[in-house]
């Protein structure tokens, strides 16, 4: 029998538990970071995680640890689960720690702010790898259906793909089927943007405007990150595919995205601050929809949805005066 595969898995949260047990049932031995020592305690002794993923019983071959060079030790996939805004500050501390050889694993969805970077061009920056040592982990996965093993289909990208094919077969099972995918760039920003436009179709929902509504932001939106996506250099093909189209469909149609139910929530009248307020996990979208738009504007393109959930989220836009301005927009024709 050969050695199963060492997995790190940074961030204990609903997605990096759920995919440390997708990589623990493809048959990897799973150490999960956890920043709580009592939540890596209680992951332990109770093969549950209360505080994200409670009633999901955890498999044996996954455990916790709050010690960070415990977790990083002899890792062949160091995967990294926390809020993209802390990416940063947590590599630089990590970095001493990770595994010679070590292959680092986004499963971020969103873009730095300041830096307007997405999160393999963080991850290079810090740990001075290169492109073939950074692959994305993208799609269509709620993390509770996941955890449910309902079925799922996903994207692994790097730009080697002898790389993503290895993290394929590190996570593939029978509910979950990871697809290879080299344009890392698509990928990335189909995740990041679809949290945006998962944000503007809750609000819509919020509003009551209907499924023609809905219909439109989701096609739109999909316009605006294949635009930026283009001209950043990715693969419009991508789009259309798991990390695009796919994870677009799943986000704006399911109570489980908590970008969508931030969303509805401040369309049905509720301030900012009372949505943070009731807002127990990450919601990538309120912070990427400024760095979406930042990274836009430095390569002129222009992005209306996202300017419209930014104006509502940063600007206190009442959001009938947001969709006024949207719909107002001069005419033109639908491909340009
Ligand atoms: N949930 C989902 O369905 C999916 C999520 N994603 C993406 O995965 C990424 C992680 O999301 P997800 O797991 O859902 O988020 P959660 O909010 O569920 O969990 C966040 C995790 O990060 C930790 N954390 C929070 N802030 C910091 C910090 N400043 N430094 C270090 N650790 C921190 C939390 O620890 P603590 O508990 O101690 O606060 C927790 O372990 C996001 O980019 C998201 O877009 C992608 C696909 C699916
Ligand atoms: O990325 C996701 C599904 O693919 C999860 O979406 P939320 O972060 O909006 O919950």
């Amino acid at each position: 029998m050969s050695t199963p595969v060492r997995v790190a898995v940074m961030g204990t949260g609903s997605w990096g538990t759920a995919f440390g047990m997708v990589l623990a049932d493809a048959g990897c031995e799973v150490t999960l970071w956890a920043r709580r020592p009592q939540l890596a305690e209680t992951v332990n002794s109770t093969r549950v995680n209360p505080d994200y993923l409670p009633g999901v019983e955890l498999p044996k071959n996954l455990r916790a640890t709050a010690d960070a060079a415990e977790a990083l030790r002899d890792a062949e996939f160091t995967v990294l689960a926390i809020p993209s805004q802390s990416l940063r500050e947590n590599l630089a501390e990590w970095l001493p720690l990770l595994a010679p050889g070590t292959v680092l694993v986004s499963l971020m969805k969103g873009v730095e702010l300041g830096s307007a970077m997405r999160m393999s061009e963080v991850i290079e920056d810090v740990a001075k790898v290169g492109a073939d040592r950074v692959a994305v982990v993208t799609g269509p996965n709620l993390a509770r259906e996941v955890a449910a093993r309902m079925p799922a289909a996903a994207v692994v990208a790097c730009a080697d793909e002898a790389v993503a094919r290895r993290l394929q077969a590190a996570c593939h099972t029978p509910y979950f089927r990871p697809y290879t995918e080299t344009d890392v760039v698509g990928c990335e920003l189909g995740g990041a943007v679809k949290n945006v436009i998962g944000l503007a179709v809750g609000i819509a929902d919020g509003m009551g405007l209907g499924d023609n509504a809905k219909g439109s932001l989701i096609t739109r939106g999909l316009a605006e990150t294949a635009r930026l996506g283009t001209v950043l250099g990715a693969d419009p093909l991508t789009f259309s595919g798991l990390a695009g189209l796919g994870d677009l469909v799943a986000t704006c149609s399911s109570p489980l995205s908590r970008n969508h139910t931030f969303g509805t929530n401040l369309g049905k009248g509720m301030t900012l601050e009372e949505t943070i307020a009731v807002t127990e996990q990450t919601a990538e979208g309120v912070k990427s929809c400024e760095s979406v738009l930042d990274l836009a504007r430095r390569h002129g393109v222009d992005m209306p949805i996202t300017e419209t959930v930014a104006g509502i989220v940063h600007e206190g836009k009442p959001p009938v005066v947001a969709l006024k301005e949207l719909m107002s927009r001069s005419a033109k024709p639908e491909r340009r």
